[in-house]
């Protein structure tokens, strides 16, 4: 059986990823994520003023950084980015945790849709449409061959294209895992989340982590940095501290010493003196007692 978490669309711009997406999110009743809109929405601003803005390799940083996080969703339909540079290394991660649909079109659909917005995608050359979808197309071919299911809407409705998805879905015996429960922490699920992660070959935090809390974890990190870079500080706080806690045991021990000598007749008025600190102390209730039996 395929266990997987969410549907994963990608595919060329102007190939209907978010259209269907949005279609498909809400036939199934799951959660429908666009990873452009998910940009906008942490930028404030629209694909082409953030492409503007902080540029492209910029752009193409935060989109991974994205789809790194919504890759893990579980019962989603994500559309990426038409544009996004699907290498098979990502792919295949990609591939772990959704299902992949792969959305094509004819050259002259989406050379109709795309002319329906002009300027919505900045790397598109309005000036020469035509020959820009068709390098895009052909620059896509190997992608396709790699995801689970390719769908062409080129022509047909909607409603019939959502059927197709839903048999296939059915034909290959793919099962969508449900998002973890609370009280089911211990199924392996943060397991595969670190594993994730390293889906750009980013250095990431271990999400088993996450389980620690907070203050042992500061400890950890504290101790670990101490232990492997300071490793003499480190041994002499700890020296440090043992010493002090020995010596104050050993000052109890002087200290009762000091006050049993005290405890005679001689001794007294009911006040003594630490010989070690020079101070005078009231002796307690039991203390004169036992002077006093003495
Ligand atoms: N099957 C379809 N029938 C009618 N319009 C469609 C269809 N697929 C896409 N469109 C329209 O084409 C345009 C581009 O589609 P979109 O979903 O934004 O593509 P993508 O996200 O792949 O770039 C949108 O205006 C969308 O409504
Ligand atoms: O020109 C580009 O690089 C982009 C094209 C659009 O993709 P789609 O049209 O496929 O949605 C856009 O929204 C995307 O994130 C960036
Ligand atoms: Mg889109």
């Amino acid at each position: 059986m395929i266990i997987k978490r969410n549907i994963m669309l990608i595919g060329s711009m102007g190939s209907g990823k978010s259209h269907f997406g949005r279609n498909l999110a809400e036939r199934k009743g799951w959660q429908f994520v666009d990873t452009d809109r998910v940009l906008e929405g942490r930028f404030g601003l629209p694909i082409a003023e953030i492409f503007k803005k902080i540029g492209e390799k910029a752009f193409r940083r935060a989109e991974m950084d994205v789809l790194k996080k919504v890759c893990l969703y579980h019962e989603a339909v994500i559309s990426v980015g038409g544009n996004f540079p699907i290498e098979h290394r990502t792919l295949k991660v990609l591939k772990k945790y959704s299902y992949i649909i792969g959305i094509r079109a004819a050259q002259f659909r989406i050379v109709s849709r795309v002319n329906r917005r002009i300027g919505k995608r900045p790397t598109m050359d309005y000036n020469n449409v035509h020959a820009f979808v068709h390098a895009m197309i052909q620059s896509w071919k190997p992608v396709y061959k790699q995801c689970d299911f390719v769908l062409d809407t080129t022509n047909g409705r909607t409603y019939d294209f959502m059927q197709r998805i839903e048999d296939e879905l059915v034909s290959s015996g793919v099962q969508f895992k449900a998002r973890r429960q609370p009280n089911d922490m211990n199924n392996g699920d943060d397991k595969e989340s670190s594993q994730e992660l390293k889906l750009n070959n980013s250095v990431t935090r271990n999400t088993n982590d996450s389980r620690i809390p907070k203050k042992i974890e500061a400890h950890k990190r504290t101790s670990h940095t101490l232990g492997s870079n300071k490793v003499g500080s480190n041994t002499s706080c700890c020296d440090k501290r043992r010493k002090q806690k020995t010596s104050n045991q050993a000052g109890k021990g002087r200290k009762s010493e000091a006050i049993s000598k005290q405890r005679t007749p001689q001794g007294g008025n009911g006040y003594e003196k630490n010989r070690n600190t020079n101070k005078r102390r009231r002796r307690t209730w039991h203390e004169r007692r036992h002077q006093s039996a003495n």
